[in-house]
Formats: structure tokens, sequence, C-alpha cells
């Protein structure tokens, strides 16, 4: 008998760093990964057709190829940062060529759940007064966007939380695989929460995850986080 991971076909956009991870991740799980390419707007519709991609790419491809990505593909799992100012085009293009998007800036479930707890603490702290918030993230040199896609979700969560826009500042140095801290600072005290990802693994097999969850699922366009931590409640 097939399982739904048994007939899930994959294709990886943007086989960098994060889409070799990916690769491995589907190995690992026995998920067919059909196609891998740096130039997804060159793939063959028939093959795109019966797939999921998982979009680790660039800010600049993303931004070029997210209306052909909605066009082309079953559904769409996207992990590149970097085009959260042109959210409401990109989620316009899903909803018009009726696809799945499940979009995440960090597929990490210590994240997920860390960006819980950051906006339980905004608000309690937002009603008690008194705290100014901060975020510092930290990455590899090699990153290409500033501040991270996931301390700009995390200071939409402060700022909802608290009515207050957390300072933010970026790291760029060695090989960091990522770390997000945000700081709550008062006259007597501070706290802090931190996330820090030892390598790539865990943002890949969240977005494999993420996969696996398009199946059965309603089209429309879903955020990682809301769905997960949905269901951990
Ligand atoms: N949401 C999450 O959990 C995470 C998100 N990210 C994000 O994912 C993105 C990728 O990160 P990372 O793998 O480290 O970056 P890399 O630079 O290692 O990989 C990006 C890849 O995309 C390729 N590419 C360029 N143009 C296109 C195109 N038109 N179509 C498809 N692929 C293309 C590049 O090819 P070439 O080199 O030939 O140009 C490169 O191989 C970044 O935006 C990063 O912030 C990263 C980790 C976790
Ligand atoms: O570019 C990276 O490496 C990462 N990017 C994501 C981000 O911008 O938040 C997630 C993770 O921190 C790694």
């Amino acid at each position: 008998m097939e399982n739904a991971t048994s007939t899930l076909k994959i294709v990886i956009s943007g086989y960098g760093k994060m889409g070799k991870m990916v690769e491995q991740v589907l190995a690992q799980q026995g998920i067919a990964c059909v196609a891998k390419t740096c130039d997804v707007a060159a793939l063959d519709d028939a093959v795109a057709r019966d797939a999921v991609c998982i979009d680790f790419s660039t800010p600049a491809a993303f931004r070029a190829n997210y209306a052909e990505l909605a066009r082309k593909f079953k559904a769409v799992v996207v992990g590149t940062t970097g085009w959260y100012d042109i959210k409401q085009d990109v989620f316009a293009a899903f909803k018009q060529a009726g696809t799945t998007l499940i979009w995440a800036s960090n597929f990490s479930i210590g994240v997920t759940v860390m960006s819980a707890a950051v906006s339980l603490i905004s608000r309690l702290l937002g009603a008690a007064g008194g705290y100014s918030p901060y975020i510092v993230e930290k990455h590899h040199i090699h990153k290409l966007d500033a501040p991270s896609g996931t301390a700009k979700t995390l200071a939409g969560l402060v700022q909802a939380g608290m009515g207050v826009e957390p300072a933010v500042a970026s790291v760029r140095v060695g090989e960091i695989a990522g770390i997000h801290t945000v700081g709550f600072e008062g006259a007597c005290d501070r706290i802090t929460i931190e996330h820090e990802a030892f390598s790539r693994q865990g943002f890949a097999q969240g977005a494999v995850l993420a996969a696996t969850m398009t199946q059965g699922l309603a089209a429309g366009i879903y955020e990682f986080q809301e769905m997960i931590v949905k269901n951990l409640q």
C-alpha cells in the first residue's frame, strides 16, 4: 500500500547550502527528489506539475520567480528570505493560481516554539510596562540579507505584543548557522531568550515536513510557525 510520502515528488529550487541539506533529508526519509535546479524558470512544466517545490534560492531569484513558481507547481514551500516587503504581491499570485504556499522565515521547530514564547513575553511585558525590547541576530558571512528573515518575524511579534519596535542588530562572522537573541531590558532586570542552530539540518527537516503537510491541505497560504504551534497546543 502507498503512503503519503511515497507518492510525494519534490523539486529543489536553489541547490546551494540549504538545497543540499534538503536533498540529504529527503534521502534519509525516502522521499523522491525529481529535480534540483538553480534556474527554476527553465524547469520542464511537466516535471513541475505533479511536484512540490522546496525553494531555498536567493532573495533576487525568488522575487523574479514567485509568479512562475505559483503557476508551475502543485504546491510550494518557501524558505528563502529577503522578500517580505512584497508579501502581498506574492500571496496574491499564489491565491490567483490556486497553488498552496507554505512559507517560514525559519523552519526549525526550536525557533517556532521560541516565537510563541516571544509573543507571550511581549504581551505580558507590554501590559506591565517599563521594558525595552531588542533583537540580535548572528549569521555566516555569506548571508545576503540583513536583518535576517527570522529577526524580522520576531520583531513583528514583539511589536504586536508590546506596541514597541525592537532595536535590531545584525552580526556576520565565520560560518554561524544562525543565532537569534530577543532581549527585554528593564530598570531592575532583563529577560533574554535565545535560539542557536547547530547546523542547517533543523531548517531542512522543517521544510521537508512542510512539503509533506501540503498533501491533503486545502489550497491556501500558510505560515509554517502558525501551523505547528496550533498542532502543539
Ligand atoms: N527559512 C529557513 O528556515 C531558512 C532560510 N534560509 C534562506 O534560504 C535562502 C538560501 O540560503 P542558502 O542555501 O544558505 O544560500 P546559498 O547561496 O548557499 O544557495 C542559494 C542557491 O540558489 C541558487 N539560485 C540562484 N538563482 C536561482 C534561481 N533563479 N532559481 C533557483 N535557484 C537559484 C544559487 O545558485 P548560484 O550560486 O548559481 O547563483 C544558489 O545555489 C536564503 O534566503 C536564506 O536566508 C536559509 C536557511 C534556513
Ligand atoms: O541565511 C541563513 O543561513 C538563514 N536564514 C534564515 C533567516 O534569514 O532568518 C533562517 C536561518 O537563521 C538561517
